[in-house]
Formats: structure tokens, sequence, C-alpha cells
């Protein structure tokens, strides 16, 4: 989940988990039935008490990993929240300016699509291959909404 303000994205640093240290929205796991859209709310909740209002959709990232485990992860964007973004015992919050994003810090396929998805409005599919933290090739398309 990225929420969106004044030129600015709300990250976080992860302090556990899959990808503990990385830069990221934030978001986890579908718990079993859960829908797309109600887990990325969720998360954002526990991870930093906060409460995106009218969330969109604007992607699809598909991870393969080299050792056979495979992933795919729903992206979505909010303008509007509730709450104050706060520590949590899972993340730390950062605002962080849309043109300064710390790609460095962040997975590998991020600076392949998360800037033109906040300074756009196009939909993006993307599929990319990892050997760990390491990514082997990157395919994203983009469509007008
Ligand atoms: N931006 C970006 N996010 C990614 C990538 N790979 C990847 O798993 N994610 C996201 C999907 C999830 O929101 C998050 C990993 O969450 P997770 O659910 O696997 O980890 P977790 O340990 O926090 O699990 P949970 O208990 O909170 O559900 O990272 C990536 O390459 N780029």
């Amino acid at each position: 989940m990225f929420i969106v303000e004044d030129g600015k994205v709300l990250l976080i640093q992860k302090k556990r988990g899959f990808g503990q240290g990385k830069v990221n929205g934030p978001g986890g796991k579908l718990d079993p039935g859960e829908e797309e859209l109600a887990c990325a709310v969720r998360e954002t909740e526990e991870e930093l008490h906060v409460t995106a209002i009218d969330a969109v959709k604007r992607g699809e990232l598909w991870f393969q990993f080299v050792d056979g485990m495979a992933m795919h992860v729903a992206v979505f964007q909010a303008q509007q929240y509730t709450g104050h973004a706060t520590e949590t015992e899972e993340a730390v919050p950062l605002w962080t300016p849309i043109e300064a994003i710390p790609f460095e810090k962040m997975w590998a396929d991020d600076i392949h699509w998360l800037h033109r998805m906040l300074t756009g409005t196009e939909q993006f599919l993307g599929t990319f291959l990892f050997d760990g933290d390491t990514m082997l090739t990157h395919d994203v398309r983009w469509q007008d909404a």
C-alpha cells in the first residue's frame, strides 16, 4: 500500500519478517479468504496505525525465485487516510518525497515501476526473476487506466 500526500509517499523500514531492513510500502500476506484490498488496508493499520481510504489497485507483481518459490503481490495506492503514522514493532514510518525514494534500500524491482506509478495514472504488470535478493530479469508492462 502506497499512501501519497503533498508529494510524499508513506514508506516503511521493515523491522522483521520477509525483507527485514528493506524500505517498502506497508503490506503482507493474505489471511485465509481475505481479499487483496482488505489485506493491504489491514497490514497498513497493523504496521503503521494508519487507515488508507479509497485505495485503488495500480498494479501486480509476479516474482519467481530460482529456488522454486513464487509470489504474487498486488499494489495499491491511496491519496487519503486517517491516523498518524506511528512506529510499531513491525515497522518505522518514512514519509519520503517522491523525488527522493531510496531505491538502493528497496527491493531491486521497485525502481522499475514505483516512481512511474506514483507520478502517473497507468496500471502495470511486472514479472521478475530473482535469485535471493538479486534480480535476474525484469519485465514491466503499462496500460492506460
Ligand atoms: N515493493 C515491493 N514489495 C515487495 C516485493 N516483494 C515482496 O514480497 N514485497 C512485499 C509484499 C508484502 O507486502 C511484503 C512482504 O510481506 P510478507 O507478508 O511476505 O512478510 P511479513 O513477514 O511482513 O508477513 P506478515 O506476517 O506481515 O503477513 O513485501 C518487491 O519486490 N517490491
